[in-house]
């Protein structure tokens, strides 16, 4: 670009096309570029003042040649015209390609968006366009209106449709999504660029939640769920293609609702967008001005950011050379200030130390005091910590909804019960006195028994420090009891220490993720590979629990073996198989499907079959 214009500079000091030689059309072409403009006029000014004698050009004679000048074809006047008119021309040209090259997240305003009264009257909605220029954004379809299984996700969704139906204003809700819709158009890609089509994307499919003031309303789900898009779309970065929210009674679908809702919230986005310029102080007392925070305080509340964020030290250094969590912390503390009603925090301690993590977290907590703050976090403890209410997506959807103990107790496998037994530093068990013997593996196994014979439980982790057992809810009622009794036959056991806790939010993450994965790849036909204990691969839907395994049938197992099938995310959050049961007959409650099943046209692999969770589940709590 540089040498470009070096060279147009060069060719214009060299009299192209300024001279009578050259056609008028070059040079109104040539004039367009204000630098080539520029070096002409410095050459005229150069020429009437190259000697001590020379009478330079005075302003009063601006528009007429020198008199030395035998190939005069522009004056200074006409180069100073040039100029002024180039300057206006390039900054509409600025503005308009502004707002039709789409931006970062593919958002953009039509071709002849300047032609349309709603653009001047600033009324009538916040009409955007998607895709690239030179495409054409396929027409989006419609989401059919599905009924969502979870019982307090339909309760939620039936409380704010009653409420939007009737206008009912709750004084509480500081936000209100009402079936809140986001499709990425499919695009044809023709003409200038390659030629490419992709299908519309249905990133959220009708949201329908009340999130209330002085609450944290934490959103997780996994990978790809639609959190990033929903809180885009509720902060206007993209607009929505379906549904409505309103921010304190403002709605994101209109530019008039968006400008005002623009000035009561804080957003802390996915990606840090900060100017590697610009120091965290300079950051702050910009993003001070902008919210209209009254310049003799602009000065103080940047401090008092930096203080509680932790950057005083870095408060003069360029924001280019901070560690990945400081910038984290900046942008936390740039969604705080001015004082935002409603902050979204889009995984706002990505990065970060635990040591800052904690930090982060009490700023959080402090700042839930008079607003309403959307979280996601990938970080389960993060979640359990600070929401009041979680609402975990999966696949655009809305899975569940509740505080955390809610979702523990319902979507949790029971609860976790440990029993810890003595073991010195070295990890060596000891008995009841303190002395070193190998005395756990009795008292394990009995204690096992104990489980086993009250609950019919086994214990899902073990080593020589303590044993874990996962209660399911059914066996409820039986737990007071039985603790008790344990409690009693501690030193005969020789229990050191008994933990009673609900299961973790992870399981609960992990059950619905499970689920979504399940439902979508029985719908889109998506499998994963499972080695089983034989060495044999099966091909499994991703997600499934229990899998009938297809040629298994003996007459030792006559209706077949089956497996469960355990998983876990990996890094980039999906779902992965971590291991397997050993191979179990089939119960007969388990309806076999018929043999043609285990392997669908077209394919050469043998395919499990799932078996349905309640079905072994209800099996086992009934033994
Ligand atoms: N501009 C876009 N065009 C097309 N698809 C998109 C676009 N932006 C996001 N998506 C898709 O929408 C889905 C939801 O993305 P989103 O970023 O909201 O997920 P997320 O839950 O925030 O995930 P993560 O935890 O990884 O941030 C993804 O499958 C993503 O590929």
């Amino acid at each position: 670009m540089l040498s470009l214009k070096a060279y147009t500079l060069m060719v214009t000091s060299f009299g192209f096309p300024y001279s009578e030689d050259q056609k008028k059309t070059y040079r109104v072409i040539w004039s367009l570029f204000p630098p080539n403009l520029l070096s002409k006029g410095i050459n005229i000014l150069g020429d009437a003042t190259d000697t001590p004698e020379a009478p330079g050009i005075s302003w009063r004679e601006r528009g007429k040649c020198p008199p030395d000048e035998t190939d005069c074809v522009i004056t200074m006047e006409s180069i100073f015209m040039w100029l002024i008119s180039t300057f206006f021309l390039w900054f509409i040209l600025a503005l308009y390609f502004d707002n039709i090259v789409p931006n970062s997240y593919g958002v953009r305003k039509s071709i002849f968006y300047f032609l349309k009264p709603s653009y001047w009257s600033g009324k009538g909605g916040n009409k955007v366009e998607e895709g690239s220029l030179c495409s054409c954004a396929g027409s989006i379809p419609l989401l059919d209106d599905v009924t969502p299984d979870d019982e307090d996700v339909l309760a939620e969704e039936t409380t704010v449709k009653h409420q939007a139906a009737n206008n009912d204003i709750d004084p509480n809700i500081a936000i209100q999504i009402r079936g809140l819709a986001k499709t990425y158009p499919g695009t044809r890609t023709i003409g200038c660029c390659k030629c490419s089509r992709s299908l519309p994307y249905h990133a959220v499919k009708g949201i329908w939640v009340n999130l209330a003031k002085n609450q944290l309303f934490c959103l997780l789900g996994p990978n790809g769920a639609g959190k990033s898009t929903t809180i885009n779309c509720l902060t206007g970065i993209t607009p929505v293609t379906g549904g409505d929210a309103l921010i304190y009674g403002y709605s994101v679908g209109s530019s008039v609702g968006m400008s005002n809702i623009r000035r009561i919230i804080g957003v802390c986005p996915q990606f840090d967008i900060l100017w590697d310029a610009l120091s965290a102080q300079q950051h702050l007392h910009l993003f001070a001005s902008v919210k209209g925070l009254p310049p003799s305080t602009i000065k103080s509340v940047a401090e008092k950011s930096l203080t509680e964020v932790k950057l005083t030290h870095a408060s003069h250094i360029r924001a280019g050379s901070y560690s990945g969590g400081m910038k984290r912390r900046l942008s936390v503390a740039i969604a705080l200030i001015g004082d935002p009603k409603v902050v979204f925090l889009d995984e706002p301690t990505t990065g970060m130390d635990p040591i800052t993590r904690r930090h982060v977290w009490d700023i959080i907590e402090e700042a839930k005091k008079g607003r309403a703050i959307i979280l996601t976090t990938h970080s389960m403890e993060e979640a359990d910590i600070l929401s009041d209410r979680i609402g975990i997506m999966a696949k655009g959807k809305l899975r569940c909804i509740g505080t955390s103990i809610r979702l523990k107790s319902k979507f949790g496998a029971g609860y976790v019960a440990n029993v810890g037994f003595p073991v010195n530093t070295q990890g060596q068990s000891l008995d009841n006195n303190g002395s070193n013997e190998a005395t756990t593996e009795p008292q394990a196994e009995r204690v096992k028994q104990f489980f086993k014979y009250h609950l019919d439980v086994d214990p899902k982790e073990e080593n020589k420090a303590f044993l874990t057992f996962i209660i399911p809810h059914e066996k409820e009622g039986l737990l007071a009891n039985f603790f008790a009794e344990l409690q009693d036959r501690e030193n005969e056991l020789g229990i050191s220490d008994i933990q009673l806790g609900l299961t973790t939010l992870e399981e609960v993450f992990l059950n619905i993720a499970k689920q979504a994965e399940l439902e979508s790849s029985s719908a889109e036909g998506t499998l994963v590979a499972l080695t089983i204990s034989s060495g044999a691969s099966i091909q499994i839907p991703k997600g499934a629990r229990f899998v009938g395994i297809p040629g298994t049938v003996s007459s030792e197992h006559p209706r077949g073996l089956m497996v469960e099938v355990f998983w876990e995310q990996d890094d980039t959050g999906s779902l992965c198989i971590s291991g397997h049961s050993p191979e179990t007959p089939i119960p007969p409650n388990v309806q076999l499907p018929s043999a043609d099943t285990s392997r669908p046209r077209g394919t050469s692999a043998t395919v499990g079959f799932v078996i349905d969770s309640g079905l072994i589940l209800n099996r086992q709590y009934e033994n």
